[in-house]
């Protein structure tokens, strides 16, 4: 039997061994004009296509050596587990939408279904002309239309950074805030409490604590994170991760860093991420603006906040490097604006110096070279249309450490 590698990330661009990823699947065949913006989506995906651009994503990550875990194979064989398919039909039944004798009859049929098919409810959802026949008349049933989703479809599970993190050796999953995101915790918590590949993993953070969400999460250097704050991670989110992990001992400085509440940057990820271990793309226009309040633990278990400084300056000190290099994007305005909006700035790093980058991003994508680092590219034409790039469409499970303090041009 092939070794498993042991699950821990305590950086952003340490060589990429283990990764989660989601095959896009028929949970995006649910969206429609009528409810794409409900669902996060700016327009309606072409499944099949989106599907071999995100299968040319996994072998290019394959081909670097990664391994490639896919969630609905995980989420299958934990569902094996008794305790796990309980937790599935919990996460599945919401009685106050159905009412109760709708919800037990779904229930009852969902006990029976196996765990394939049982993943697939979880994750693609059931519409009300989907649900087995039942006995008597179901007021539920008669009022709503049969397209109207009886257990809700999550196609945002492609974006696999969002829903849980590794900190270290632990994991949080998180609380997401968009409540069409929500469930996506309930299949995170089966996946690590049930996968006999996560045993005895532990937890980071808590579930059920105020919204933090992973493409908020950049783990700057081993015990430094930036978490960012704006429409999806809340300050209490922010708060609590930085109590955790103090408490964890996975964490020695938090940098909350606020970010404009808009859908262009939802996520810290979407303006800034990490290229080398002391290197950063950042959308030229966040460069300047960006802030930062430093979280320290403080004495009697009060957290000390200082700030706010810009980012740059205060995410140096805490990395205790001289300085945060921006790799500098140059580009003119309209063009940044476009492409921080195609997650040009959304890179996955597979080792320092190099990334995973969406190909649409022309300019961006030349900058980066000119800067010396190696650039992957993906095709993108229907991945894009959910807004998210590379790293959203990854959760890292382990990378390497890299040795401390070594600047990045003595490592290529
Ligand atoms: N880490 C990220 N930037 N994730 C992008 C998530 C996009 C997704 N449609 C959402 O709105 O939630």
């Amino acid at each position: 039997m092939e070794d498993t590698i042991n699950p821990g990330v305590d950086s952003e661009v340490g060589p990429l061994r283990s990764v989660l990823l989601h095959r896009p699947g028929n949970e995006l065949k649910r969206l429609t004009p009528r409810n794409n913006d409900q669902l996060l989506f700016d327009s309606i995906p072409w499944v099949d296509r989106a599907q071999q651009e995100h299968d040319a994503f996994a072998s290019v990550l394959k081909e670097r050596g990664v391994e490639v875990l896919l969630l609905s194979d995980l989420l299958r064989e934990a569902l094996a587990d008794p305790r796990a398919y309980a937790a599935g039909l919990h996460a599945a039944v919401d009685d106050r939408r159905l009412g109760t004798d709708l919800a037990d009859s779904l229930r009852s049929h969902l006990s029976g279904v196996g765990a394939a098919t049982m993943a697939e409810v979880l994750m693609s959802g059931m519409t009300f002309e989907e649900l087995p026949a039942s006995e008597g008349a179901s007021l539920v049933r008669k009022m709503n239309h049969p397209h109207d989703f009886a257990v809700d479809p999550l196609p945002n599970l492609l974006f696999t950074r969002d829903s849980s993190v590794w900190i270290a050796d632990r994991v949080a999953v998180s609380s997401l805030a968009m409540p069409a995101r929500r469930r996506e915790t309930a299949l995170l918590d089966i996946i690590y409490a049930y996968h006999p590949r996560f045993h005895g993993t532990v937890r980071a953070y808590g579930a059920h604590s105020a919204p933090v969400e992973g493409g908020d999460v950049l783990l700057l250097s081993p015990g430094v994170l930036a978490v960012g704050v704006g429409e999806r991670t809340t300050a209490a989110g922010a708060e609590s991760l930085a109590r955790s992990a103090f408490a964890d001992g996975i964490a020695h400085t938090v940098l909350a860093v606020p970010i404009a509440q808009t859908r262009a940057t939802m996520h810290l990820d979407t303006v800034c991420t990490m290229i080398g271990p002391d290197a950063v793309v950042m959308y030229p226009l966040a460069r300047d603006s960006l802030l930062a309040y430093t979280l320290r633990p403080g004495d009697n278990g009060v957290l000390r906040v200082d700030g706010p400084e810009p980012f740059l300056t205060a995410a140096a000190r805490a990395m205790d490097i001289d300085r945060l290099h921006v790799i500098d994007t140059g580009l003119d305005p309209v063009t940044a604006e476009r492409e921080q909006w195609d997650d040009g700035n959304n890179t996955l790093a597979l080792a320092p110096g190099v990334v995973v980058g969406y190909e649409r991003n022309v300019e961006t994508n030349a900058r980066l070279e000119d800067a010396g680092i190696e650039v992957l590219r993906l095709a993108s034409s229907e991945l894009g249309s959910g807004r998210g790039g590379p790293r959203c469409m990854s959760c890292p499970i382990a990378r390497s450490t890299i040795p401390a303090n070594q600047p990045m041009h003595d490592r290529q």
